[in-house]
């Protein structure tokens, strides 16, 4: 199927998906994965406990209002992804924070406790299909099998250790006003963590990308699923820390989300993403890359390049959090 996004296939990866990995990774920063494993039961059942959380009243979901942790629900108007627009942005959303044990570490809404394995199971499964892509990035970049080789990233991603990854439930609920045709949902941002996935609806589209390549922004589809059971290809970006590690060479490209056709038609957007991070402790350092090395980009890494202070993961998160949130550091 012809679409803005390359469709790679990750259920038998050979050298040839690591290679398209990494020109997509490269060059948009976005692309799609089918193969991934996941069902469409699976991503049903968690949409379905979205659906059922958000239908709530407001004053029932501030009960469990977002903390500085980063977990919990964030109401409208909250959070503030384009740090430069005036305010925040007209979504709502539930982060889960890691899970211990199939136990969140945060108190859990009626609506999601009582389906709290199946969530942790689905968040589990997120992190090891990133650490999946993470594998093949590194096969692509020939890290130096001296100093960790394809494992290299996903070593800094073990799900057991203490890292800023989020589950998040997102809904967009319709708004009908006359300009809303233009109204951004999610201001322009890039991602925080190594690399996002993002589950959508059929016929809920509403994000779109800057290209790094033409300096335009493109709509992303949500595509159908290949069968009856896997779920429709997932959205995959890579993030910030990805970029610093690479120098820049993977893109984190900024996104944002603007309601077209579903303004139109009444329709409510309801999204779910997957923010990947490395343990707070991971310095961001240069991967130790034949291929990056070769090549000259002025990347986010600059500052240790130039003997500056290397942050760790955990660092860069809460600058970057305090912004969105007008949290004090
Ligand atoms: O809902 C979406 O499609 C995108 C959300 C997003 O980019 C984010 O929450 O970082
Ligand atoms: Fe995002």
């Amino acid at each position: 199927m012809d679409t803005v996004l390359p469709i790679i296939d990750i259920s038998n990866p050979t050298v040839e998906t690591s290679q398209k990995l990494y020109e997509a990774a490269s060059t948009l920063g976005f692309l799609f994965i089918e193969g991934s494993g996941f069902t469409s039961d699976e991503v049903d059942e968690v949409f379905a406990l979205s659906k059922e959380f958000f239908s709530q009243s407001y004053d029932e979901k501030q009960k469990f209002a977002i903390s500085q942790a980063n977990r919990g629900y964030s109401c409208m108007n909250r959070e503030v992804l384009d740090t430069a627009a005036k305010q925040g942005d007209p979504k709502e959303a539930f982060n889960f924070g890691q899970f211990k044990d199939n136990k969140a570490i945060q108190p859990l809404p009626q609506a999601f406790s009582k389906f709290e394995q199946g969530i942790a199971d689905f968040s589990k499964k997120c992190h090891t299909t990133c650490n999946k892509l993470l594998d093949l990035l590194a096969v692509a970049l020939q890290v130096d099998p001296a100093q960790g080789g394809d494992e290299w990233f996903s070593s800094r991603h073990n799900w057991e250790k203490v890292s800023g990854s989020i589950l998040r439930l997102l809904y967009y609920p319709a708004i009908s006003n006359s300009d809303g045709e233009n109204e951004i949902r999610a201001g322009a941002h890039t991602d925080y963590g190594s690399m996002t996935l993002l589950f959508q609806r059929e016929g809920q589209e509403g994000l779109e990308v800057l290209s790094p390549v033409t300096n335009e922004w493109i709509a992303i589809p949500a595509l159908p699923a290949k069968n009856s059971r896997s779920c429709p290809p997932i959205v995959v970006n890579i993030a910030d820390q990805l970029s610093f590690w690479s120098a820049g060479v993977l893109k984190s490209a900024v996104h944002r989300v603007r309601f077209p056709l579903q303004v139109r038609s009444g329709v409510d957007r309801y999204s779910m993403a997957y923010f990947c991070h490395p343990a707070d402790d991971t310095l961001l350092e240069p991967v130790p890359s034949p291929i990056i090395q070769s090549l000259e980009s002025k990347g986010a890494n600059a500052a240790a390049k130039s003997g500056d202070k290397v942050l760790t993961a955990g660092e860069h998160l809460i600058g970057r959090l305090a912004a969105a949130y007008s949290w004090k550091q």
